[in-house]
């Protein structure tokens, strides 16, 4: 973990490589993963049961084995104990409630030339989910990736995920039957995103893929963007927390370490006013550590990418945050609402004391899939407009064309494109 303190001289330096330190890149794979698109795109299901077989350790019989039928995901759920699938509902609706929410109104904008214009939203027609399953499985992940797009409206839900040996989570199904996903494969990384991207004989081909995953997974999504839509690259999990000395710091030290369990690349940052208060913190992450079954992980993240910054006020702390442009930004400040209203970069904020991320990863209903590295600053987490393009319209009548249509034939004539002014000018009698 490092220290720092924002009076020391050499802080400057120091925040720079904090801001700067590469935490997982995708360079080291691209070569990797440009073979692997190559190959499904030249021999489909053949290479997606070759690549399988090799990075998941299970052999499929054939390309039909890779697709989980109806059958196996309502055993799955029928196996699962009442609790964990009230548990699972109870997460669903509020996703779907707060999605719903979002959805955006047309727009109908008639003007005083005599032209009408308009913007209509439609949902996109298929789209490719990818839910990461080689180290944990994410049943979460399901939800906040399937949700939106059934709340948009799409009608083909494709989720792909890596079944390790051939085992998928049973609640990983029973999210996806929950969130009305329509077709599941047993597939991962680089090969199950070309697949979606490309398509195979087994395999329709999306319009956009969506979803978390390692530097594989990202490197290929990159990589095929352009033939699909993708969202933002979402990479190794992240959290500020600003917490004063008035928390309690086993609470701050576990919701730091929430963060750094997920992987060995994440990062947790503490930003507090309060010497005694920082020490309190890292000395109750290292006895929480002790504890925990992924310890080893966790420790190796705080230990490689955590940081605890002491600084002179809060106004500096907010200053900070917004250069660090966290995923996460938990606010555990006597008055959040207006410390959130100094931070404009994060890509989602927990206020108070008793709201910790983990809240939000699973039950509250914003989007836990969120910008990482740093790219809160231009991207947001994903949403029903990930979902969702835009048409604009324009109707025009003879009137309105009369008030409008000179000014276009003259801006077309300055460009030198007269189908475009004749276009105009005929309809206005002209010529
Ligand atoms: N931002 C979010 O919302 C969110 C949610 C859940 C997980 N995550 C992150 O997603 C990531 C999940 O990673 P994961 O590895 O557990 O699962 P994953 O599904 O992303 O990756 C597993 C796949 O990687 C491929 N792979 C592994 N080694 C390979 C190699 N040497 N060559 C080619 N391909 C290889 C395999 O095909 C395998 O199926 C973690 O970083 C986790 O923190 C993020
Ligand atoms: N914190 C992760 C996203 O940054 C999401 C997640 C899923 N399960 C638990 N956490
Ligand atoms: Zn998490």
């Amino acid at each position: 973990m490092t220290r720092l303190d924002t009076r020391d001289a050499g802080f400057p330096p120091a925040f720079e490589a904090l801001l700067d330190s590469a935490r997982e890149t995708t360079a080291r794979v691209d070569a990797a993963v440009a073979d692997i698109i190559a190959g499904i795109r030249r021999e489909g299901d053949a290479a997606l049961l070759r690549l399988t077989a090799r990075f998941d350790g299970w052999q499929p019989s054939d390309a039909a084995a890779l697709r989980v039928t109806e059958a196996e995901i309502a055993a799955a759920t029928a196996g699962i104990a009442p609790d964990l699938l009230a548990a699972l509902d109870l997460a669903a609706v509020r996703i779907e409630r707060f999605h719903r929410a979002q959805m955006p109104q047309d727009l109908e904008l008639p003007d005083a030339d005599g032209l009408t214009l308009g913007m209509r939203w439609t949902p996109l027609d298929a789209v490719g989910l990818y839910v990461p399953g080689g180290k944990a499985a994410y049943p979460s992940s399901v939800l906040m990736n399937a949700l939106p797009a059934r709340v948009a409206g799409v009608g083909r839900i494709a989720m792909v995920v890596p079944a390790p040996g051939g085992q998928i989570n049973p609640l990983v199904l029973a999210a996806a039957r929950r969130a009305g996903v329509t077709e599941v494969y047993r597939i991962g990384g680089a090969q199950a995103v070309a697949a979606l991207a490309w398509g195979t004989d087994s395999i329709a081909p999306v319009d956009r893929i969506v979803g978390p995953g390692n530097a594989y997974v990202a490197e290929a999504k990159r990589q095929v963007f352009g033939r699909v839509g993708i969202d933002s690259i979402a990479g190794p999990s992240e959290v500020v927390v600003l917490a004063d000395a008035a928390n309690d710091p086993r609470h701050v030290a576990v919701d730091l370490l929430a963060q750094a369990e997920h992987d060995e690349s994440a990062q947790a940052i503490l930003l507090t006013d309060d010497a005694r208060f920082a020490d309190a913190v890292a000395a109750a992450v290292e006895a929480e550590l002790a504890t925990l079954p992924r310890g080893a992980i966790a420790g190796e993240s705080w230990r490689r990418h955590g940081a605890v910054i002491l600084v002179r006020d809060w106004e500096e702390a907010y200053a900070l945050t917004n250069r660090l442009a966290p995923e996460h930004l938990q606010l555990m400040l006597p008055d959040p609402r207006a410390a959130m209203a100094k931070v404009r970069h994060a890509g989602a904020c927990f206020l108070g004391r008793y709201c910790p991320e983990a809240i939000g990863d699973y039950v509250a209903g914003p989007n836990h899939v969120l910008p990482t590295g740093r790219t809160a600053r231009f991207a947001s987490g994903l949403s029903v407009f990930d979902f969702l393009k835009r048409t604009t319209w324009v109707e025009a009548t003879e009137a309105g064309l009369h008030a409008v249509g000179p000014a276009a034939v003259a801006l077309a004539e300055a460009e030198g494109l007269q189908a475009h002014g004749r276009s105009v000018a005929l309809r206005l009698g002209q010529g």
